[in-house]
């Protein structure tokens, strides 16, 4: 079993663990913020038929030649064409059809002039303007054309996409599926909410940080709830659940206290156990396992910890199994806006708010308290700031690296 390896290397052995996830058809309406499994081909033009941007009249532009304020050109109008209808009559020359945005540019038109440049009496209308050809005009298959890749594959379905393959008439697409997760608080002092709270013990807020979490990065987390600090009961709930899920959570008991248990869970499973810590603060105490081709993250019991090293080690894994294009952690540097003195001389990891000045980034911490077990500096937190090993601290001004969350 390796121990305390660094992140990187922690990250690369998990994700040779870790393939993309079988796809299922959608309806549009469920697709948002999932990944495309395979390219949106285009079925129709979009437009579908040549159509007016404007309401106006349709005509030939040869026709108004000469056409001014002064000496308008005088054309008969032969129909009426609304968006949603068609135009039945062929123009021919001195003749117009009266027409709406979005309507059908009929036959023989090759241009709209707008009813501001125009007047209309006794079923004729006076042109006050040349027009060139195609002027006003938008073709048929201008924006995508019938069999055109428009989305490729392995792109997250943004309102964007949604309204573009919504304007092909596309009505099922096909994603990866969400990956199911599931979540097993272990710990004797542990109450679920709702109890009544009794000398000893707290409340398990680990499991509704990480399912709320999983939610957002639209996965879906499967509650296991409570195991006690008891190894037959932790070990039964995650063998019951190992095939129907992509990855295991558990979170405490990894420690080397009398009740960190999950070690001796994993050998009574049979789970090959990869590494036991990683080599950054909070959440050092990490155990990760393998079992039925399928990663069991056993994350450390405290609140911030678990919740940090879950970004740290399990975002990825989930972008990479719906075939995120960059399933690494997403970085960028910004300038330190607070002090913070750093005791040990290990990585460390802070809960940051990052926010935009007119010199750029600049983050700041949400909370002094920055210990694994202070789960109140999680508020306001949208990234992490990544302090070096060895960094004895941070001074306002300084460049750091940030993680987004
Ligand atoms: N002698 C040593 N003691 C500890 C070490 C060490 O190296 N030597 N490491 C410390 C570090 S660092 C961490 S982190 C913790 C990790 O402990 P565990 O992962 O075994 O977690 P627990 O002991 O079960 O719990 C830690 C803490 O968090 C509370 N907790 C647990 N589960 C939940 C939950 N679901 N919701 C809210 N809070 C939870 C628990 O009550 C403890 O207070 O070990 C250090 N000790
Ligand atoms: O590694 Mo622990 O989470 O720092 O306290």
């Amino acid at each position: 079993m390796k121990q305390m390896v660094n992140l990187e290397i922690a990250n690369e052995i998990l994700a040779e663990r870790v393939d993309s996830i079988e796809e299922e058809y959608v309806n549009l309406t469920d697709a948002h913020k999932r990944m495309l499994s395979k390219d949106v081909i285009s079925t129709i033009n979009q437009p579908p038929f040549d159509r007016s941007p404007l309401d106006g009249y349709a005509l030939k532009s040869e026709d108004t030649k000469g056409a001014s304020e002064e000496n308008p050109v005088v054309l008969e109008i032969i129909e009426e064409v609304c968006a949603g209808s068609y135009p039945t009559k062929e123009l021919k020359n001195n003749m117009a059809t009266r027409i709406m945005t979005g309507a059908p540019i009929p036959k023989g038109s090759d241009c709209v002039i707008r009813q501001e440049d125009t007047s209309e009496k006794d079923g004729k209308v006076y042109i006050y303007k040349e027009l060139n050809e195609f002027q006003n005009y938008c073709f048929e298959g201008e924006d995508l054309k019938k069999g055109q890749i428009v989305i490729k594959k392995d792109t997250e379905i943004n309102f964007g996409e949604v309204g573009v393959i919504a304007s092909l008439g596309i009505k099922e697409v096909s994603v990866y599926k969400k990956p199911k997760v599931a979540i097993l608080s272990t710990g004797d002092e542990l109450l679920d909410i709702g109890e009544k709270l009794i000398p000893g013990k707290i409340y398990n807020s680990n499991i509704y940080t990480l399912s709320a979490r999983l939610k957002e990065l639209n996965t879906e987390p499967i509650i296991l709830g409570i195991s006690g600090d008891d190894i037959e009961q932790t070990a039964r709930k995650i063998e019951n659940i190992i095939d129907e899920v992509d990855l295991v959570i558990t979170t405490g008991g990894v420690s080397v206290g009398k009740k960190d248990i999950i070690k001796d869970v994993m050998k009574k499973i049979n789970a090959d156990i990869l590494f036991w810590k990683v080599d950054i603060k909070p959440g050092t105490p990490v155990l990760c396992s393998y079992l039925k081709n399928k990663l069991i993250i056993s994350l450390s019991g405290n609140p911030a910890a678990s919740s940090i090293t879950f970004e740290l080690l399990v975002r990825p894994l989930l972008d990479k199994m719906v075939n995120k294009k960059d399933s690494k952690l997403k970085r960028t540097s910004a300038v330190f806006d607070d002090s913070y003195l750093k005791k040990s001389g290990k990585r460390r990891f802070l809960r940051g708010e990052l926010s935009y000045s007119q010199n750029g980034p600049v983050v700041k911490l949400t909370s002094s308290k920055q210990s694994s077990g202070v789960l109140s500096s999680t508020l306001k937190c949208n990234c992490l700031i990544d302090v070096p090993k060895g960094s004895t601290g941070l001074e306002k001004g300084d460049k750091v690296e940030i993680i987004y969350l």
